[in-house]
């Protein structure tokens, strides 16, 4: 057995040499045929490959052809997000149901919509029977983002009509995974405590009055119990969550699989696993236990030099995850700031010092003033790069005792609001397969017979 391993090791690390230098490019060529990288420009501006209604990401303005950046705004359906988080939090109203409800509908919901959305909501938020201990407890997964889409590719099994994209049966199923991925979520990670972290099994149902919010932590904690505060603040991370645009990865993931014409289910697990990544929603994981990390190593938090010091061994690929990257910072459209960062930070702070925990937040606002600068020592930038929201979500998670390995799945719970909206534009307007072009670069060769290889 150890030498078949050794052997199979061998094989594989010479197999994987021989696939590196054979899967190389040259970054010259890139330049030579103008491939836009990252379906970005030069400048950093994205390639234009969509319309939308949704969701808007404004970062910059144009004078005289010149790009100037400008504080980040986002506006869902028309809406500025600090307009809409102003209205419910004024009025101490839920927000999340409300937002799902106008980036389905395009329109804010009056009482009498609301009401009936929530009930919607409420009647689809039951799994099949026995879902939860065939599909999820039976084969527990380290990560739950993985136990999410691969529960989503399950249910398209309990669909008596899985494969119709009209619409009607197109939001039904859109709405029932709304509705269902806090269980989906919740009881993915209850699974993995139990049989991965020797901790008691806790499986309560959702309950129809309570908002998606409320039912997370009651959901998640053993005793059901929270505070309004803490369902209040939750509520605004997954209203923060809900949207971005066309163009951030995993909703374009949600145009370019819909485009084919297959299901729902396949095309929502595929956009699970592209916020999963790390440079995407997975960050706000990363972010967490970087600052565990950066805890540990740097030994006076007010001292800006040794943070510094310590960054820039992560850019150097000396310290933390040896990614290169410091997570939380960076956006592929935000420069000045990212405008759902300015108001998570702000509620991090409140709760921050309602928990004794400044000098934390403290060394984490060091940080992102620190960052961009060294960042910028590294790289060739076009823009100045600020905190991103997964800078300060997952510390405002960690503050509301929420488990880590449920980070990432808060924003696909949040953000399956705006992929449904997005698969159910992409299904209204498109009809075209979404298929760009790549240029081969590889050299033409002669077949050579088995014998007459090398
Ligand atoms: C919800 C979200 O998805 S928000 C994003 C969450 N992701 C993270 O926080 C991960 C850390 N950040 C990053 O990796 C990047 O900033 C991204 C992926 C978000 C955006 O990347 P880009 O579009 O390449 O950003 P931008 O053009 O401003 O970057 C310029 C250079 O700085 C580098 N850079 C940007 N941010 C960082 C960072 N946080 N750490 C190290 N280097 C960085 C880029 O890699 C790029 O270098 P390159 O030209 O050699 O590739
Ligand atoms: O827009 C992006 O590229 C990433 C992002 O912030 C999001 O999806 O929320």
């Amino acid at each position: 057995m150890t030498n078949f391993k050794q052997i199979d090791r061998k094989i594989l690390a010479d197999l994987s040499k021989v696939s590196e230098k054979n899967s190389f490019i040259n970054p010259e060529l890139y330049s030579k045929y103008q491939v836009k990288r990252g379906l970005r420009d030069l400048d950093g501006r994205g390639v234009l490959v969509g319309l939308t209604e949704i969701g808007e990401v404004h970062s910059y303005i144009l004078d005289e052809g010149e790009i100037i950046q400008v504080p980040g705004r986002l506006i869902y359906r028309g809406y500025d997000i600090s307009d809409l988080v102003k209205g419910f939090t004024e009025d101490d109203r839920f927000g999340f149901e409300e937002t799902a409800y106008l980036l389905l509908f395009g329109h804010l919901p009056n009482q009498k919509d609301l009401e009936e959305f929530n009930q919607v909501l409420a009647g689809y938020e039951k799994l099949p029977e026995d879902f939860a201990r065939d599909f999820i407890l039976k084969s527990p997964s380290k990560d739950i983002m993985n136990a999410l889409a691969r529960s989503v590719l399950a249910l398209y099994s309990f669909d008596t009509n899985p494969d119709d994209t009209s619409i009607n049966n197109v939001l039904k199923q859109c709405l029932h995974l709304i509705a269902c991925f806090p269980s989906l979520a919740v009881y993915g990670y209850q699974a993995l405590s139990h049989y991965h972290g020797n901790q008691s099994l806790f499986i309560h149902s959702p309950r129809p009055e309570l908002r998606t919010a409320e039912n997370i932590l009651s959901m998640l904690r053993p005793d059901s119990n929270y505070t309004k505060l803490e369902a209040k603040l939750l509520d605004l991370a997954l209203v923060l969550h809900a949207e971005h645009g066309g163009g951030n990865n995993s909703t374009f993931v949600t145009h370019v699989v819909t485009s084919t014409g297959t299901d729902t289910y396949s095309a929502m697990s595929a956009a699970i696993g592209a916020l999963k990544g790390p440079r995407h929603g997975g960050a706000n994981i990363k972010v967490v236990r970087m600052f565990e990390d950066i805890k540990n190593q740097v030994k006076d938090w007010e001292d800006d030099e040794e943070i510094e010091r310590y960054l820039t061994q992560i850019l150097t690929k000396d310290a933390f995850d040896r990614s290169g990257l410091i997570y939380g910072i960076g956006h592929a459209v935000y420069s000045i700031s990212d405008p759902r960062t300015v108001i998570l930070k702000d509620y991090a702070a409140k709760l921050a010092r309602e928990k004794g925990l400044d000098n934390e937040f403290n060394l984490y606002t060091s940080v992102e003033r620190l960052a961009p600068g060294v960042i910028a020592k590294f790289n060739k930038m076009y823009k100045t790069v600020s905190a991103n929201i997964d800078f300060y979500s997952g510390f405002v998670y960690k503050m509301l005792n929420i488990p880590v390995e449920m980070y990432a799945p808060m924003f696909a719970i949040a953000r399956i609001a705006g992929w449904s909206a997005h698969r159910i534009e992409e299904i209204v307007n498109a009809g075209k397969i979404i298929r760009p072009a790549y240029k081969s670069v590889a050299q033409r060769q002669n077949y050579l017979d088995l014998s007459e290889r090398i």
